[in-house]
C-alpha cells in the first residue's frame, strides 16, 4: 500500500485535503483522525505536523509527503520535490524595525530570530554573513520588541503580521515557497505513486486551465488557432452554417479574458468559457 504523509493542521492542511478530495482519495471524517486507510485506491494517509513530514519521508518510513518547500529545505532531510502543488504560496523574508536595516550585509554580528534555522543558516553562509541565529517556535515577530533579536527571518504571505508590529522586510526574498509533493532522494517509484502523481497533475491542470468554445469564419481559423493552440491542437468541427467552424481548446485561466477579447476582434462569436472538473493530460 502507498503511504502518504498529509499536513494535519496549519496553513497547508486545508489545501492538501481539497487536493486529495479532488483527486478522488478518501478524506478524513474529523480533524482527530490521524490515519485513514483508502482501500479503493490502495493507499494509507498519515496526518502529521507539516514540519515532520520531510523527516518521515527522508527516513523512508513513508513513500510520499505533502509539505512546504521552505520546510523541506529547512529540515535538511534527504528528500526531493516531485511536483509543485499550486497552493500554500508564501515567501521567506528578512524583516526588522522600519528603517533599521537595508541589506543582508547589515546583519553581520547581529541576532536573527527564526523558526526555520536550517533554511536561514544555509542562506547566511551562502551570503557570507556571520550572524547569530536564535531558534524560536513561532510568533517570531515579537522577538525584536522583546529584545531577543535585531531582525527576524519568517514566512510572509500578505505581510499583515509584520505591519501589525511595525516591522518591514528588507533585502531580496530568501526563497519562494508553495506546497510540494516529496519523496526520498533516489528512492525507486513506489507502487501507486505514478497514479497519484498523474491524478495530482490532473487537479493542478484542471485548476490552471479553462475550456473555451467559440464559432469563427473558416478563413480566420489559423489566426484563431494561434490564439488558442490547445494541448495537442484544438478540436475544429464544421458548423451547420456554411463557411463557419466551431473551435474547442483548453486555455490558461490566467489571461483568458484577454484571449476572449482577441478572439472577438478577429470575428469569433458565441465564445463560451467553462471550468474543467477533472482532467488527465
Ligand atoms: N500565511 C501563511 N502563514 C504561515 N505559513 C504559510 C502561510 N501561507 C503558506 N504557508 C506555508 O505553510 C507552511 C507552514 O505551515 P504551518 O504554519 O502549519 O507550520 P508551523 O508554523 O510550523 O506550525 P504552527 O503554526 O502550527 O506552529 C510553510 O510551508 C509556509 O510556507
Ligand atoms: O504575511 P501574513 O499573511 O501575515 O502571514 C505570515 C504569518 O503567518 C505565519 O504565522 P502562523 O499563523 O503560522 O503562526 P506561527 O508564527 O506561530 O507559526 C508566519 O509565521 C507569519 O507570522
Ligand atoms: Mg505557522
Amino acid at each position: 500500500m502507498l503511504r502518504l504523509a498529509v499536513p494535519n493542521k496549519g496553513a497547508l492542511s486545508e489545501g492538501a485535503q481539497s487536493m486529495l478530495k479532488e483527486a478522488g482519495y478518501r478524506s478524513r471524517r474529523d480533524s482527530k483522525e490521524l490515519v485513514v486507510v483508502d482501500e479503493a485506491n490502495g493507499c494509507e494517509l498519515f496526518f502529521l505536523r507539516p514540519r515532520d513530514i520531510a523527516v518521515y519521508v527522508g527516513e523512508g518510513t513513508l513513500d510520499l509527503g505533502i509539505t512546504g518547500r521552505d520546510m523541506l529545505i529547512d529540515s535538511g532531510a534527504p528528500v526531493e520535490e516531485i511536483m509543485p502543488l499550486g497552493f500554500g504560496g508564501s515567501t521567506f523574508r528578512l524583516a526588522a524595525a522600519a528603517g533599521a536595516m537595508t541589506s543582508v550585509a547589515d546583519l553581520d554580528g547581529r541576532r536573527i530570530a527564526t523558526a526555520y534555522p536550517g533554511l536561514l543558516d544555509k542562506y547566511l553562509s551562502d551570503q557570507g554573513v556571520d550572524a547569530r541565529v536564535i531558534k524560536l517556535d513561532g510568533a517570531v515577530e515579537t522577538a525584536i520588541r522583546l529584545g531577543v533579536a535585531d531582525a527576524i527571518a519568517d514566512v510572509v504571505e500578505t505581510g499583515t503580521t509584520l505591519r501589525n508590529v511595525g516591522l518591514e522586510v528588507f533585502g531580496e526574498p530568501i526563497m519562494r515557497s508553495e506546497a510540494v509533493l516529496i519523496k526520498r532522494q533516489g528512492a525507486p517509484e513506489s507502487p501507486g505513486a505514478g497514479q497519484l502523481v498523474r491524478r495530482f497533475q490532473g487537479v493542478v491542470h484542471a485548476r490552471d486551465f479553462v475550456m473555451m468554445d467559440y464559432d469563427i469564419r473558416a478563413e480566420r481559423i489559423e489566426e484563431a488557432i494561434a490564439l488558442t493552440p490547445g494541448m495537442e491542437g484544438p478540436t475544429v468541427s464544421p458548423l451547420h452554417r456554411e463557411g463557419w467552424v466551431a473551435v474547442r481548446a483548453m486555455v490558461r485561466r490566467k489571461g483568458h479574458q484577454q484571449v476572449m477579447d482577441q478572439l472577438w476582434d478577429i470575428g469569433a462569436r458565441a465564445i463560451l468559457v467553462t471550468d474543467i472538473y477533472a482532467c488527465r493530460l
